[in-house]
């Protein structure tokens, strides 16, 4: 049986998380659980809430009395807290973006590696799919995607081949979108590529910039005074975010200032510098490569 994920940068998200044994703790991101695993083994009557929305992820909860397990999108995850009975907690956990497991099963639609449906939904119950996107996103929104969150360097010629074919028959399959976009994919240079524009589609499929602003938002009111935000992120333009909500209380501008000239903000950096994984860390795990580790606290008044 294949591994359903490796746990990235656990040691130093741990630490970064402080824990209290007798405290809550959030793991947002459960996937394979072994975050959640590493933090139950630090609690003696503290509880673990651990939010996924895909369903395969439920295969991986722990029995244990202190964990409950919550199947919905962590942008939701302030009401779960509050019904569950924790409407404040002493940490909270995100490691974003998709578990190898997901990646690795081609019927998920997220890997240009197979061929399938184009999918990539993290939550099965959603209706809005890979091949919703390609079929009705406007030419401008798919430009914009395929700019900002691909990062790629051809985007209006990669979006003309798209709408072109979209006119003729509408994308159902991995395998044909590929064919469509060949004439744009750099020679010898296909992997990257068509990691950047796969990135790009799941990104926007699954809403994941905008859910990461409500959990940021979210987590600055949930936090208990000296609780503590520990996020992992594999993209730059989530790493800004994490950077700039920490650092100035928003995701784009300046930090607001009261009277004094204080800056008004929710939260305050634990670690001054991103914390990287190691050599030896992403040799064993090549999806640590692009991990980066935000730890925040709430500001002291
Ligand atoms: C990188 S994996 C986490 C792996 C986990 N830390 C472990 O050690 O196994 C991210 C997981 O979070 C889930 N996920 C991503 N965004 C989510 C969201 N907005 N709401 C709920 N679950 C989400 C994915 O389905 C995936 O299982």
């Amino acid at each position: 049986m294949s591994t359903y994920h490796i746990p990235v940068l656990l040691g130093e998200s741990i630490e970064g998380l402080d824990i209290k044994p007798d405290g809550i703790y959030v793991d947002l991101t459960f996937g394979g659980g072994g975050h959640s695993r590493e933090i139950l083994k630090h609690l003696t009557t503290g509880k673990l809430i651990g939010f996924d929305q895909d369903v395969d992820a439920e295969e991986n909860v722990p029995k244990d009395d202190r964990f409950i397990f919550v199947r919905h999108n962590f942008r939701y995850f302030k009401n779960f807290m509050k019904y569950l009975g924790y409407p404040k907690v002493d940490g909270i956990l995100a490691d974003l973006g998709v578990s190898s497991h997901e990646f690795d099963v081609a019927e998920r639609g997220f890997s240009f590696r197979f061929d399938g449906d184009l999918d990539m939904r993290m939550n099965q119950d959603s209706n809005f799919t890979a091949a919703d996107l390609l079929n009705e996103y406007s030419v401008e929104d798919l430009f914009r995607i395929f700019k900002f969150y691909g990062e790629v360097k051809n985007p209006g010629k990669l979006v003309r081949l798209i709408d072109n074919q979209r006119k003729e028959t509408p994308f159902t399959t991995i395998q044909h979108f590929k064919e469509v976009i060949a004439p744009c994919t750099p020679k010898f240079k296909e992997h990257k590529y068509l990691a950047q524009v796969f990135q790009a589609i799941r990104i926007e499929v699954n809403q994941e910039m905008d859910v990461l602003k409500e959990m940021l938002l979210q987590s600055a009111e949930m936090l208990k005074p000296d609780g503590r935000l520990v996020v992992i992120t594999y993209h730059s333009l989530e790493d800004r975010l994490v950077k700039n909500f920490i650092r100035d209380g928003k995701f784009e501008g300046n930090a607001e200032k009261d009277f004094f000239g204080n800056v008004q903000t929710p939260l305050t950096a634990i670690n001054r510098k991103v914390i990287l994984p190691g050599e030896k860390e992403i040799e064993l795990n090549g999806r640590a490569r692009s991990a980066k580790l935000r730890i925040a606290q709430p500001k002291s008044l």
